[in-house]
């Protein structure tokens, strides 16, 4: 990591995603600055013993830290990143590359680019997981996993290189797609699975005390991303709403069909059903599961 484009990096929010990068770096060498920007002063002087660790800088100040960076990557949750955006144009200097991790990338991609310009290009490494914090963070989490970036057509590409070699760095594929093909998506690999989640669970909530105790590892399989942040979550649903509704429709179109074949007592049409369902998911390159 020694050949890292960058040498004086700001992570905004080090909780997984970006304390997960700042261990990577670390971990990987890197012997350049690392600034975490975090809530308040409180979260500073909480999180000051594990940041020693890693040889993070903490500061809860954005303005002062901005000072001394070529690489910003917001890593707070997207209604944080979309108020963010404006204090940082402020007072950002005109050398330093700005990204960001976030789900959801047309309306941070759309307000990065007015507010920034080419300085600005959305980024979302295809990886999370339910449990949060910088405690939850992994040296690991980008090994072998997807980096999309959403640069504006024509963007300098010296900067999307740079940016792309950062993710190769520690351990990610990047590619690159519009935010909107992006949104549209990630709404039915990531987003909706999501809302389903938790829907389904929220459905049993009255049952929940009769059957807590009779759940086997298919519920916990399908449900695991339950687990997650409520705030984070809704943030994303809410500003992909759009997109989402309109695979909601279709998955419901998917669900009056099963509930056909189950009521008109058509055995091998519910089996094709299931067939297609595994050969579809076959299909699919996951990424790697971590410990
Ligand atoms: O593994 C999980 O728990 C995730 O939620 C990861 C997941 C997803 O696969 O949907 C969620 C959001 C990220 O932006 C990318 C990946």
């Amino acid at each position: 990591m020694s050949d890292t484009p960058f040498q004086r990096i700001i992570i905004v929010g080090l909780g997984l995603m970006g304390g997960s990068v700042a261990k990577a770096l670390r971990s990987r060498g890197f012997a350049g600055s690392l600034v975490g920007v975090v809530a308040d002063a409180a979260a500073v002087q909480r999180m000051e013993p594990a940041a020693k660790q890693w040889r993070i800088s903490l500061t809860h100040q954005l303005k002062s830290a901005l000072r001394d960076a070529d690489l910003v990557l917001l890593a707070t949750p997207p209604q944080i990143i979309l108020q963010q955006l404006p204090e940082l144009a402020r007072h950002i200097s005109a050398e330093v590359l700005v990204s960001d991790v976030a789900s959801i990338k047309a309306p941070i991609a759309q307000l990065g680019h007015q507010l920034l310009g080419d300085r600005f290009i959305a980024g979302h490494p295809v990886v999370g997981g339910e449990k949060a914090g910088f405690a939850a963070a992994r040296e690991s989490l980008y090994q072998g996993t997807r980096v999309i970036l959403t640069p504006l057509p024509g963007q300098a590409p010296n900067a999307v290189d740079a940016l792309s070699g950062f993710w190769q760095g520690l351990g990610a594929t990047v590619s690159q797609m519009t935010p909107e093909a992006h949104d549209q998506a990630l709404a039915a690999t990531s987003h909706l699975p999501h809302l389903l989640a938790f829907a389904y669970m929220a459905g049993l909530d009255d049952q929940a005390p009769a059957l807590r105790d009779l759940a086997g590892g298919g519920l916990r399989d399908f449900t695991r991303i339950a687990a997650s942040d409520p705030d984070l979550w809704a943030a994303i649903l809410w500003e992909n709403r759009a997109i989402i509704g309109q695979h909601l429709q279709a998955l419901q179109k998917t669900l009056g069909n099963v509930e056909q074949i189950l009521a008109g007592g058509d055995r091998s049409a519910l089996r094709a059903l299931l067939e297609r369902g595994r050969d579809c998911r076959q299909q699919f390159q996951f990424p790697p599961v971590h410990p």
